[in-house]
Parts: C-alpha cells; sequence; structure tokens
C-alpha cells in the first residue's frame, strides 16, 4: 500500500527562516498578505463589504507577547481550515485548472502560514466564513506539528472574517511588540488599498489608539492642484522613503505590463550597478532593495515601482528573472530614455543639474543607442583646452582631438591652450568608446592627440639662436640621457611655463624594439635594424621654453654642478607637471638639486641680497 510523505514541521520551518525568507520578519508580511487575500475573496462576491484589517499586539496572562490580525475578509469552514492551514504546499489562491497563482491575490505558494512559527510556538485562527449556514470555528497549530480544529457553539458572536492570533516563543517576544508590528506593517503595508491600522498603547489611557498605516492610494496616483504641488508631494514621500531629495522625478507607467511608478533622480552621482529599487506587487511590498528591475545604466535612480505582471519568487523577496521582467526591464529603459530626450535637451535648471550630477551615467547611456549618442553629443559638456564645449560644438568646428586620459590632459593643457590648439579630455570611463562610435558616423573626424600635434605648433628659435644653444642643448641632452629623454628648445607661450614633457608613444614603441634588439641581436640580425630610422629617439621629450625667463637664464649658465641642477630641477618639475608623479629617486634628486642650486646662490651672494 503506497504511503503519504511524513513533514517535519520543525525541519520545515528551519529551512524557511535561514533558507528562504531574509529574515523572521516577514512573518508579518505573510499575515497581512493572507488578510488582504480574504477580503479581496469576499469583495468579489460582496463588493460592499467592508474591507479592514486590525493588528493589536499585546500580552498574555503569562506575560507572553501576543498579536492579533483580524480581516474582515471571506472566513474559513470547518472543512477549509483543515484543508489549507495545515496542509503545507496547500492553497486556496491557485487556478483549479492551471495550477497557476489566481491573479487577485497575493499568496500562491502555500507556505506564507508557517512563517509564523518563526516567531511563535501557537498559532490560533478563530473565524466565520461567509458561507451561509457555516459555524464559526477555531483552529489551534503548534511548533511540534500537532493541530486541532473545532465548531465554536458561540458562534453568532463571532464577527464575519477571520482573527489569527500568535503567542511568541520565550526568544523571540521582540519580533511581536507593539513597535515592531508597528513599523512593519508601514514597510509592507503602506501602499495596501485597504484601512490597515495598527493598535498602540498610549500611557495614561486604557484604551489603545488605532494607527492606519495604509495610503488610500499611490504617491503616485494621488490628484493634486498643480505639477508643483505633486512634485513637492513625490519629493517628500522620496525623502520619507529612501532618506535623500531628489532632484527631481520620472513618471514610469507600462499599462501593459501592469507597472507602475516613480523613479527618483539621486542628488549625487553614484558608481554603476548600485541601482536598486522598491518594488511592490499587488501593492505589497516584495523588497526594499530589489535589482534587476531596471535597465543596468539607470543607476542614477532610485525608482518605487507597482507591478501585477512580474512573478515574485517564493521568498518573495526578488523578482523572477524571466521574460516578463525582461520585457519590463527594457520598457522602462525606454521611458528613461525618452524622459531623458525630452528633459535634458529643454535647457531647464534640472536639466542642468542632471547633466552636471550625472554625466557618467548619461555617457554610459550614450553606449546603449543612436538617439541617446545625439543627445550626449548636444547636451553634455566636455572638458577642453576651449573651455566646456560640447561635441557637437566640437565637431562644427572641425575635428575632434582628444587625450585618452586626464594626466595626460593636464600635462599639454596649458601649452595647447595658448598654441590655440583644442583638446578634449576625455579621460572618463565610458570616453573613449564613445567617441570610437561618434569617429564612425559619416562626417565626424576624431582622433587622438599625438605629440607632434604639439611639436609642429611650437615655435622655432630663429637659426641664430639655434647656434647660440647647441652647446647648452647638447649638454642638457647628455646629462638626460640616463633618463631615455632628449631635449630641444622651442619658443611658446605661456612664459611661464619653462618646460614641458611630451611622451611619444611612437618613440616608446622604438624603445621596446632597441631593447629587443640589444637583447637578441644574432637573433634578429639585420632586420630590426631597417626600421631603426633614428637610434637617438627617445621616449620623451623635455621642450625647453625660449620665452621662459627662467629656461633662458639655464641655457646661458656655464657647464658645471649648477647647470646640471638647475636642469635636473626643470626636468623632474615638468615631469610633475605631465602629472606623472615622481618616484622616491627622483624626489631625491629634486631636493638634492634643489641643495645644489641653494648652495651656490649662497656661495656667491648678489649685490641686492638684503641679508
Ligand atoms: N486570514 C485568512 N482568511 C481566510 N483564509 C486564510 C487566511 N489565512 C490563510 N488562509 C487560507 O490558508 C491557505 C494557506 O495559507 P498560506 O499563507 O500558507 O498560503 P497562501 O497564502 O495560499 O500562499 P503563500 O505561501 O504564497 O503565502 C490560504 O490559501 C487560504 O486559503
Amino acid at each position: 500500500m503506497a504511503e503519504r510523505f511524513q513533514v517535519d514541521l520543525s525541519g520545515m520551518v528551519d529551512l524557511l527562516s535561514r533558507h528562504l525568507y531574509s529574515g523572521p520578519q516577514v512573518y508579518l508580511r505573510e499575515l497581512i498578505q493572507n488578510a488582504v487575500d480574504a477580503v479581496t475573496a469576499r469583495q468579489t462576491v460582496d463588493p460592499g463589504a467592508p474591507a479592514t484589517i486590525r493588528l493589536s499586539p499585546g500580552v498574555n496572562a503569562a506575560g507572553d507577547p501576543t498579536l492579533e490580525i483580524t480581516d474582515s475578509g471571506i472566513g474559513l469552514t470547518t472543512a477549509e481550515a483543515r484543508e489549507l492551514l495545515a496542509t503545507i504546499g496547500r492553497s486556496s489562491k491557485r487556478d483549479a485548472t492551471f495550477g497557476l497563482g489566481r491573479n487577485e491575490f497575493i499568496g500562491q505558494f502555500g507556505i506564507g502560514m508557517l512563517a509564523a512559527f518563526m516567531v511563535a510556538d501557537r498559532i490560533e485562527v478563530t473565524s466565520r466564513s461567509l458561507t451561509p449556514g457555516a459555524q464559526a470555528i477555531r483552529w489551534e497549530g503548534h511548533a511540534d506539528g500537532t493541530f486541532d480544529v473545532h465548531e465554536l457553539t458561540t458562534s453568532d458572536t463571532v464577527p464575519l472574517g477571520t482573527t489569527v492570533r500568535l503567542t511568541a516563543r520565550r526568544d523571540t517576544g521582540h519580533w511581536l511588540s507593539g513597535d515592531t508590528v508597528l513599523g512593519l506593517a508601514r514597510e509592507y503595508g503602506s501602499l495596501l488599498p485597504f484601512d490597515i491600522a495598527v493598535s498602540v498603547s498610549v500611557a495614561d489611557s486604557l484604551d489603545p489608539v488605532w494607527h492606519r498605516v495604509s495610503e488610500p492610494e499611490l504617491p503616485w496616483r494621488v490628484a493634486h492642484a498643480s505639477d508643483r504641488d505633486r512634485s513637492r508631494a513625490l519629493a517628500a514621500y522620496c525623502e520619507r522613503t529612501f532618506g535623500f531629495t531628489p532632484l527631481g522625478h520620472i513618471d514610469l507607467e507600462l499599462p501593459v505590463a501592469g507597472v507602475s511608478g516613480v523613479a527618483f533622480i539621486l542628488p549625487q552621482s553614484v558608481s554603476p550597478g548600485s541601482g536598486q529599487h522598491r518594488v511592490y506587487t499587488k501593492r505589497m511590498l516584495l523588497g526594499a532593495r530589489v535589482d534587476r528591475v531596471l535597465p543596468d545604466w539607470a543607476f542614477f535612480v532610485r525608482a518605487v515601482l507597482d507591478t501585477d505582471a512580474l512573478t515574485p519568487t517564493a521568498s518573495r523577496e526578488q523578482l523572477h528573472d524571466d521574460e516578463v521582467l525582461f520585457g519590463v526591464r527594457e520598457a522602462i529603459g525606454v521611458q528613461l530614455q525618452q524622459w531623458a530626450l525630452r528633459e535634458l535637451r529643454s535647457d531647464s535648471r534640472l536639466a542642468r543639474l542632471v547633466i552636471g550630477t550625472h554625466h557618467l551615467a548619461l555617457r554610459g547611456l550614450a553606449l546603449t543607442d543612436q538617439s541617446m549618442l545625439d543627445l550626449v553629443t548636444e547636451v553634455l559638456p566636455f572638458e577642453t583646452t576651449d573651455g566646456p564645449l560640447t561635441l557637437a560644438q566640437l565637431g562644427a568646428a572641425g575635428e575632434v582631438v582628444y587625450t585618452t586620459t586626464t594626466e595626460a590632459y593636464r600635462r599639454v593643457a596649458a601649452v595647447a591652450r595658448a598654441q590655440g590648439i583644442v583638446v578634449l579630455n576625455a579621460g572618463y570611463v565610458y570616453d573613449a568608446d564613445l567617441l570610437a562610435r561618434l569617429g564612425q558616423r559619416p562626417g565626424w573626424s576624431v582622433r587622438e592627440l599625438a605629440s607632434a600635434d604639439l611639436v609642429q605648433a611650437l615655435g622655432l628659435p630663429g637659426v641664430d639662436r639655434e647656434w647660440e644653444l647647441a652647446d647648452a642643448v647638447a649638454r642638457a641632452r647628455e646629462l638626460l640621457t640616463p633618463d631615455d629623454c632628449d631635449v630641444i628648445v622651442r619658443s611658446f607661450s605661456p612664459e611661464t611655463v619653462p618646460a614641458i614633457l611630451l611622451r611619444d608613444p611612437e618613440g616608446e614603441h622604438r624603445r621596446d624594439r632597441d631593447r629587443e634588439r640589444s637583447a637578441s641581436p644574432e637573433l634578429w640580425g639585420g632586420l630590426l635594424d631597417s626600421f631603426a630610422e633614428n637610434t637617438t629617439s627617445r621616449t620623451r621629450t623635455l621642450v625647453l621654453n625660449d620665452t621662459s625667463a627662467v629656461a633662458r637664464r639655464l641655457l646661458a649658465a656655464p657647464p658645471g654642478a649648477v647647470f646640471a641642477s638647475g636642469l635636473r630641477a626643470l626636468y623632474l618639475s615638468a615631469v610633475m607637471l605631465a602629472g606623472d608623479g615622481l618616484r622616491s629617486s627622483e624626489s631625491a634628486a629634486l631636493a638634492d638639486a634643489l641643495g645644489q642650486l641653494l648652495e651656490s646662490a649662497l656661495a656667491h651672494p648678489t649685490q641686492e641680497d638684503p641679508a
């Protein structure tokens, strides 16, 4: 004869609390949800029926914390109580034919009731069913896996609906305390469309006060006298819910998918990947930190969403990552993009704030589709040597020339600016991809800055001057040979910059080749030599500025310690100006050079020296 599975109740409860739910707090969500479903079921047969849910925390005669949850719902008959409350996995809310959860109810799995055993040893259910002639019943379940059900003789005095009464276990009393229940009921139930209230005892009064926790309407559906009032109310809701004042909000409505909500724009920039949102299913909180419901690039907003269409996992704390979720995520992405395309072109205060704060997210957005790339080229200002300019402005003026790192930009900015060369700092994440995409578009010329661009723009000293400087330049070259740095003299503004360091990617490539050649001469024979057009090329070039008084004084100095120290000091400050930072040996060399210069200055004091 076939035998029935046996279920160990405490083992099941342990499984739920440790591996399914995030913690015992979900017991209240499950009970509120059962009450809501019962009220919904009653309203389908009797639309005018009361729809109230009342939660009363208290203590029993033995001093153990208790909680009563009373609903004006459909109630349970004796047979239903026996069948539904004590059978794990049995639910009245599934479609009889398809076995799926019925759309009007939140519950579907038939395990929610078990959650109450995470905090209680005993659950008592008193209920009177709406079924004509049904007797009121009392069902009592225990954590040891036993239950008892009987009909009440005082049936008529029991109101229609159900009261679930929990008595806390010794170690779980705090989950049933008034403050905890009020906080949890607000968290889970504030958007439910029913009258849900928690009784709170007040000092000096025997009668408790009822605190209503549910709002009659979704905050983004409440009617307001003006758009301004609505924005204010939504900002206040965001402050209460997320703890920040948003820059603005974006309405999200996907009627076909049964999704509505609002996305609040964060007041500070955040790093990608931190998008977590508050999601309600059928107006009951699913989770305060649900991910994957918005596209990854939407990390500049926090959304509150209510959905009928998305399926929760059994823990009811995350959403099933199925095709429906995929579709919703895409559709929300389109709404956010449409908002951006409309609002950010408007030059409104909000547009300026959003562009200033979330330019990184907008760069990411531009990689998602062509219309967003259009938007970004039009509205996003980039740092250039000609001040903030959009890519569209740069493109209209001709070529877009950029550096791929902020360091490289800093290195050349002052000189490029003075020569009238417009260089864009493409050092932010996404910029390289963005410019590459732009470069593929017809009509756009986009390229990376080469050091030759600058060298060509810098003025050559006259022939006489070159002769005059030849000896000093040769000495300087020799001194910087160990640093793999060439030295040239040019005249350029600003005259306050005595020297700049240019890095030549071509030269770096040559250096690698030289190294390889010297490491294995016989292997390569003359092959590599044929490529080596100039074996003295260095990877970097120190360009001394002949319009700078300091550089001129150095170039006029006789050979010796002062020349060597002065050159080293200029070279190392050019390294720093280039944003490269000094190695410890270079810092020591700079200190040495300055010490040397001080010493010689003090050894030969000038006439004007007050000392
Ligand atoms: N307050 C209530 N009023 C009427 N019936 C109830 C009530 N609470 C529970 N029930 C009945 O007990 C059944 C089992 O409840 P349980 O919470 O275990 O599962 P569920 O709500 O159906 O699904 P889920 O596990 O998804 O919450 C319900 O389907 C419902 O028929």
